[in-house]
C-alpha cells in the first residue's frame, strides 16, 4: 500500500490495534494481534475459551496497557464489559442519571429509547442487585450506548437475552452500522455469523480475519 493510501485507510479507521502483545506473569496471551474497523463496519471476534478475547476488548478501549504494540481510536468509545459493573444497591434509573452525568448529556431521551428497543423500560425503579441475569445484562448494554458513541466494544453483550431481545439486539446494531458507527462483537453463536461484515478468529494470540460465511 503507498503512503497515501496507507493514511487514507487510517483517517477511515475508528480503531486499529497493531501488533498488539499481552502475557498475564508466564502466559503470553495475545501474540502479535492485529485487528482494523473502518467506520460502518460490524466486526465479530470469535474463539474458544480463554483464547484472549476479553484481553483485546480491554486493551482495545484502553482499559488495559499492552505490553508491545499499538491501539488508535477515533471519536467516542462504548465498551460492555462481559462482566457488568453495577451497583447492586442503585437503582436502574439511578445507573442512568450516573451515567448520564458522567457522559454530560443534557437529557436521558436515548437511553429511554434504547429501554424500548431493549424491552427494559419498566425496570426503572428496580435495584440492579434485584435484577433477572438478563435484565441486568441489557442495563450493561444500555449504559455502554447511551451516549450514542461512534465506536462500539461489546464483549458478549446478549447473554441471558431471550430470543426476542436477541433478534431486537441485531436490529439495532444493524442500525446503528448503517448509521457510520463501528461495531465489535464478542460473540460464541454460529448463528449470528451473517450479521457480521468480517469475522476475526482468536488463535494463538493473533486475529485471524475471515469472511462471515467462510
Ligand atoms: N487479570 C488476569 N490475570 C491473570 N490471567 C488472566 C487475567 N485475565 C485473564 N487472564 C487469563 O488470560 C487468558 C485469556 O483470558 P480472556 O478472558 O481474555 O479470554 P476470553 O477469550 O475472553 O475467554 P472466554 O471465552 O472464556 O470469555 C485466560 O487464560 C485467563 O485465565
Amino acid at each position: 500500500m503507498s503512503a497515501e493510501a496507507s493514511q487514507h485507510a487510517q483517517r477511515q479507521s475508528r480503531l486499529r490495534i497493531s501488533d498488539v502483545w499481552k502475557a498475564y506473569g508466564r502466559r503470553d496471551v495475545l501474540r502479535g494481534a492485529d485487528l482494523d474497523v473502518p467506520r460502518g463496519a460490524l466486526i465479530g471476534i470469535v474463539g474458544e475459551n480463554g483464547t484472549g478475547k476479553s484481553t483485546l476488548l480491554r486493551i482495545a478501549v484502553g482499559q488495559l496497557a499492552p505490553d508491545r504494540g499499538t491501539v488508535v481510536r477515533a471519536g467516542t468509545v462504548g465498551y460492555c464489559p462481559q462482566r457488568a459493573v453495577l451497583n447492586d444497591s442503585f437503582t436502574v434509573a439511578q445507573h442512568l442519571r450516573l451515567f448520564q452525568l458522567a457522559y454530560r448529556l443534557p437529557d436521558l431521551t436515548r437511553a429511554h429509547e434504547l429501554m424500548d428497543v431493549l424491552a427494559c423500560a419498566d425496570s426503572g425503579r428496580q435495584r440492579a442487585g434485584e435484577l433477572s441475569g438478563g435484565t441486568r445484562q441489557k442495563l450493561n448494554l444500555l449504559l455502554a450506548l447511551m451516549h450514542d458513541p461512534c465506536l462500539l466494544v461489546l464483549d458478549e453483550p446478549y447473554q441471558g437475552f431471550d430470543w426476542d431481545t436477541h433478534q431486537r439486539f441485531w436490529s439495532l446494531a444493524d442500525r446503528l452500522r448503517d448509521q457510520g458507527r463501528s461495531i465489535v462483537v464478542v460473540s460464541h453463536l454460529l448463528h449470528d455469523r451473517h450479521h457480521f461484515d468480517a469475522i476475526g478468529h482468536l488463535r494463538e494470540g493473533r486475529l485471524d480475519m475471515e469472511e462471515p460465511h467462510g
